[in-house]
């Protein structure tokens, strides 16, 4: 599969940097072989009684000259080869991020919201690695493995291969323990977000707890995912713990092998002392590059799996997309019409929506009524297509809406979803959806429609004051009323209200009613109301009951009551309990 089309862009934007990087490192690379150098001829100096002050002074300062220039040409590596990693991981993210807003609702039916986090997460660090720390890996490996080896032949190459007997081992285990490593930080990463998860939900539904005195069990589930975190850290730990001892045994065993045999050519003058110091600082510096050759291998296996998950969703087509011949649609001039249409979640399952057949003319309201489950949510849902229908068709103005720009058809409804969802931010931001140029007395009127302007007005920083958990907390109700103000702010031709007075008092309600009302009747708005108030469906020009998915009952307020079905029963009892409730 070639996915190295989603990184190759920015290895060509960066080339020029990339390359400076790889400069630095090859030279940061050689000069460190020319310390052990400077080591030599020192100690040769020292052994044969030749080195003056002067002369160790000069040796001194070039160790430091080198050190220096080796600090300053590490620093830009890192920047130019580090820095174009960072780059390529901000813009994956944003591209995988931007594709999957492009994607359908029953994708988001399909995966979980923690395995698209993953994605976003582990994935692009996975990637960031391989193309980063791996470029270095590999040009640290063959640059360093290679002159090291080659400065240590230099000295002497039947020493250099015995030296060289126990680095395979160092590149064999490397490859073992950084997959085992890699496996159980995956698994400490994974355990700890399940922590995080399980203490925030705790800590979310703190008030259930303390209800119903749960907090015991609350602490034993707490308590069992932190045992399991810290296995997972033990277990690492463990990996960790074998691993860089048996580093330092293999790099070990070629020291003493230096010792021994070197130490024996020293005797017999085949090598000079200083030699053999230089050959002991070569050994510490071959470690690096042979756990750089085992460790890269699985850092870049693990990119490459990570790239292709990537791109696999990239590659996902969203059900729900702009044919190419896609008509634009500015105006709502005549009707909507629901011609014959069924719908289920998944294909081959269960329909919720069954031969349903209905015309809503510009400018009526559309009252919809119904036991829980019965198929209404999933209706309104229909209509800005935020699922498309499995058969038949809706029509708006007799367009087929799947033959309309889909950005077009949503410009036109106003949605007030059955569950408001505030975003973390101010007031104004989850009003405006961040819009600046929305001029303030449309801004304060339409708060003002939903029944809001007082609450806001009533909090220290009015329209700044920052909502959620950083904030101030709304109740489920002034919540509900910041929905129902983003959309009375749109000012669409068509509104859809899902459940819009479901959690706030009886008065409030009637003013929200009240206020639909008249857009109805005085801006020419066509509005489709769900409601299990049927107070607030009882004005509308057509009332129709929803049962499994169809139409059981339709007609005005007044026909429903002599039809005495399910309308009429539930007006009654509703009737009752508000009497009730007035005593
Ligand atoms: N995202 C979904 N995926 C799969 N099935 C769903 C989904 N949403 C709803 N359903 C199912 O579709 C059926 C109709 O649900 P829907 O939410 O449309 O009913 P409703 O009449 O709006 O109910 P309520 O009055 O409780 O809001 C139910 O059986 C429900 O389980």
């Amino acid at each position: 599969m070639n996915t190295f089309y989603l990184i190759k862009p920015y290895f060509v934007k960066n080339r020029s940097s990339i390359a400076l990087g790889l400069v630095c490192l090859i030279a940061v690379d050689l000069l460190q072989l020319f310390i052990p150098r400077i080591i030599k001829l020192a100690v040769d100096d020292l052994a044969s009684l030749k080195a003056g002050v002067s002369d160790l002074m000069w040796y001194a300062l070039s160790i430091i000259g080198i050190t220096l220039f080796i600090t300053i040409l590490r620093y830009f590596w890192r920047i130019f080869l580090m820095g174009m990693s960072r780059e390529l991981e901000e813009g994956l993210r944003n591209r995988l991020f931007s594709h999957i807003q492009t994607l359908s609702a029953s994708y988001f039916n399909k995966v979980k919201s923690g395995d698209l986090m993953a994605h976003a997460t582990n994935d692009i660090h996975h990637i960031r690695m391989a193309s980063g720390m791996g470029m270095v890996a590999i040009a640290s490996a063959a640059v360093l493995g290679i002159s090291t080896i080659g400065f240590m032949a230099y000295i002497n190459l039947s020493l250099t291969f015995f030296v060289l007997i126990p680095m395979p081992g160092i590149i064999l285990c490397t490859r073992f323990f950084s997959r085992q490593m890699l496996n159980a930080y995956m698994e400490v990463q994974s355990s700890f977000s399940e922590l995080t998860e399980i203490v925030r939900e705790r800590f979310t539904g703190i008030r259930i707890v303390k209800a119903y005195n749960r907090e015991p069990e609350s602490m034993s589930v707490v308590e069992k995912i932190s045992r399991f975190n810290m296995e997972k850290n033990l277990r690492l730990v463990r990996i960790t713990g074998i691993f860089f001892p048996m580093m330092v045994f293999f790099s070990n065993v070629s020291l003493s092998i230096v010792l021994y045999l070197g130490g024996r050519q020293v005797i017999t003058g085949i090598i000079s002392p200083g030699d053999f110091v230089a050959f002991i600082s070569y050994i510490g510096m071959l470690t690096w590059p042979m756990m750089a050759l085992g460790w890269v291998v699985n850092l870049i296996q693990r990119g490459k799996a990570s790239l292709e998950r990537i791109h696999r969703i990239v590659e996902t087509m969203p059900d729900i997309y702009d044919k190419p011949d896609a008509k634009e649609i500015k105006d709502f001039k005549k009707e909507i019409v629901f011609d014959n249409i069924c719908f289920s979640y998944q294909k081959g399952e269960q329909e919720v929506i069954k031969d349903f057949n209905l015309r809503l003319e510009k400018g009526k309201t559309l009252g919809i009524i119904g036991p829980p489950g019965s198929g209404k949510t999933s209706l309104l849902n229909l209509i800005p297509r935020i699922f498309d229908v499995s058969r038949g068709s809706i029509l708006i103005d007799n367009n087929d809406i799947r033959q309309l720009i889909t950005s077009d058809l949503r410009d036109m409804i106003s949605f007030v979803p059955q569950e408001p969802f505030l975003f973390a931010g101010t007031v104004l931001e989850n009003i405006t959806f961040e819009n600046p140029d929305i001029p303030e007395h449309l801004l304060i009127e339409s708060v003002k429609k939903a029944c809001l302007y007082d609450t806001i007005e009533s909090f220290s920083k009015k329209f700044e004051t920052i909502v959620g958990e950083k904030g101030v907390i709304l109740s489920g109700g002034q919540k509900q009323r910041i929905a129902l103000a983003r959309a009375f702010l749109k000012d669409s031709p068509i509104i859809i209200f899902d459940d819009p007075i479901s959690q706030v008092d009886a008065e409030t309600g009637t003013i929200i009613i009240n206020t639909i009302k008249d857009m109805a009747a005085k801006e020419d708005k066509t509005i489709i109301i769900v409601s299990h108030r049927l107070s607030a469906v009882r004005y509308a020009d057509l009332i129709i009951t929803m049962k499994h998915g169809k139409i059981s009952e339709s007609g005005s307020h007044e026909e429903l009551m002599l039809k005495k079905g399910y309308y009429a029963k539930t007006f009654q009892l509703q009737e009752i309990e508000e009497g009730l409730n007035a005593i």
